[in-house]
């Protein structure tokens, strides 16, 4: 049987916008109050999910979350009609008001961890939705974020869905921007790589000094425990502390893998040798393991052009491409590195650039907008059809952000009331198109 690596990107909700939210993200708070534009931000998106389509990716689309989330406002004290919510929070809490308002469910290498049936002992597809319990923001994103992944791949006899880590500081965990899978073929059993910021019950563990390490060794344990991957298909690996405090927020800034490729800058990870030596003894295979120098690109022009958040791909032809956001063009250092890099040999063969500037202010490239499921094509069949990219849905689409979205929105704009009843109706309109049922508690 055939297998794929399907990318379900996150659609762009119609309350993008630059707040500042993110502390360590370097992108979130030098953008931060910045007009943003919610219809470009989907349509540079959409037009993404859809390019992969067209070259023969099985592509998927996951739905935004509701925002303003007002249940969140009203948990937290506010009260009287929703208008009245908006207003109150606005005027006494507007940092509380901004954080239930971001549309960062945009970046679905943080809904959640996923491991294909091919590694976990029950032969299922696990899914378990990240708690994001970092940011004020993100934390209130997982249970909505379960319920969409259910619609999306509902049946039991193929995936299986956890319900997310306790919602601790010992459990941060981010999702699929910490971990990547390397196999040799996708319906292979492969190795799943763990990349934690810091060990979060060892008070003498090294970690970042000045920003947030989001994910600890506790969280990924408890995930590849849960998806029930065995020690020989698992490898724990630390993100280099010193990286993080020049904001590389996620693992998936400075390093990102595909089958048997793991493309990484050199100072990624603690512990680098051993732990390849660990990966290459566990995956019985040829791992090629492609470096970039501090000297060919820096820390900076790693983090400000996002080129390890590139997506690498492997082409219906066996060949692999780097989806890259068009920030790497514009990089001298990084340009010249990535013409470099389709000469030397390497599975990587090409490089295709998309502009997806809505999202990279808020610190969101390519690869933070996709979460990864490999499957087989029975498992293929049984994904909710309605969701799977195609020339109808790509239309269908665009006509619907066409007809709901806004071309500018600031922060000043998130008490608008009007603004929820935007978000509700699109995406009532947006759970009929891609056949959902009723996922979020406004339908409830
Ligand atoms: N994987 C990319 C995630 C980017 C996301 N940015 C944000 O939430 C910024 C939101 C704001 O600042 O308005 C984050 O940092 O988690």
């Amino acid at each position: 049987m055939k297998h794929f690596e399907a990318n379900f990107d996150g659609l762009v909700g119609p309350t993008h916008n630059y707040a500042g939210l993110s502390f360590g993200n370097v992108a979130s708070y030098s953008n931060a109050a910045q007009a943003s534009n919610p219809k470009s931000a989907a349509k540079q998106g959409l037009k993404k999910a859809k390019s992969l389509a067209d070259l023969g990716m099985i592509q998927g689309v996951l739905a935004p979350q509701e925002r303003p989330d007002l249940y969140s406002l009203r948990r937290m004290g506010f009260s009287g009609s929703d208008a009245e919510v908006l207003n109150q929070a606005a005027k006494h809490a507007p940092a509380l008001l901004n954080a239930c308002c971001s549309a960062s469910s945009m970046w679905t290498a943080n809904a959640a961890t996923v491991s294909p049936s091919a590694d976990t002992r029950d032969g299922k597809v696990h899914f378990t939705p990240a708690n994001l319990v970092d940011k004020l923001h993100r934390s209130i994103e997982p249970i909505t974020t379960g319920n969409i992944l259910k619609a999306t791949f509902k049946d039991e006899r193929f995936f299986k869905h956890h319900q997310h880590l306790p919602e601790h500081a010992s459990f941060g965990d981010e999702g699929a921007a910490n971990h990547t899978r390397l196999c040799n073929d996708y319906g292979h059993s492969g190795v799943e790589l763990f990349v934690y910021g810091q060990e979060a019950t060892n008070p003498n563990a090294i970690k970042p000094t000045k920003f947030p390490a989001r994910q600890t060794l506790e969280a990924s344990q408890a995930v590849a425990r849960l998806h029930q991957l065995d020690d020989e298909s698992s490898v724990f690996i630390q993100q280099n502390p010193h990286v993080i405090d020049q904001g590389v927020f996620h693992n998936d800034v400075i390093s990102v893998g595909n089958q048997n490729v793991l493309f990484y800058h050199e100072q990624a990870f603690l512990n680098t040798d051993a732990k390849f030596e660990e990966i290459r003894r566990k995956m019985n295979a040829d791992v090629h393991f492609v470096k970039v120098s501090t000297e060919q690109v820096s820390i900076n022009d790693a983090v400000k052009s996002y080129l390890f958040n590139t997506q690498i791909i492997t082409l219906p032809n066996g060949d692999m491409a780097i989806i890259a956001p068009t920030n790497c063009q514009e990089n001298p250092a990084v340009f010249a590195y990535l013409n470099e890099l389709v000469t030397l040999g390497t599975p990587i063969k090409q490089v295709q650039y998309y502009d997806v500037k809505q999202s990279m202010q808020n610190g969101g490239g390519p690869a933070c907008l996709r979460l990864r499921v490999a499957m087989s094509e029975l498992e293929v069949s049984a994904v909710n059809q309605h969701t799977l990219m195609n020339d109808a849905l790509f239309n269908k689409l665009n006509v619907w952000v066409d007809k709901h979205y806004r071309d500018s929105l600031e922060v000043k704009d998130l008490a608008d009331p009007q603004l929820i009843i935007e978000s509700r109706t699109a995406l009532d309109e947006l759970t009929q198109i891609l056949k959902l049922g009723s996922v979020y508690q406004f339908q409830k």
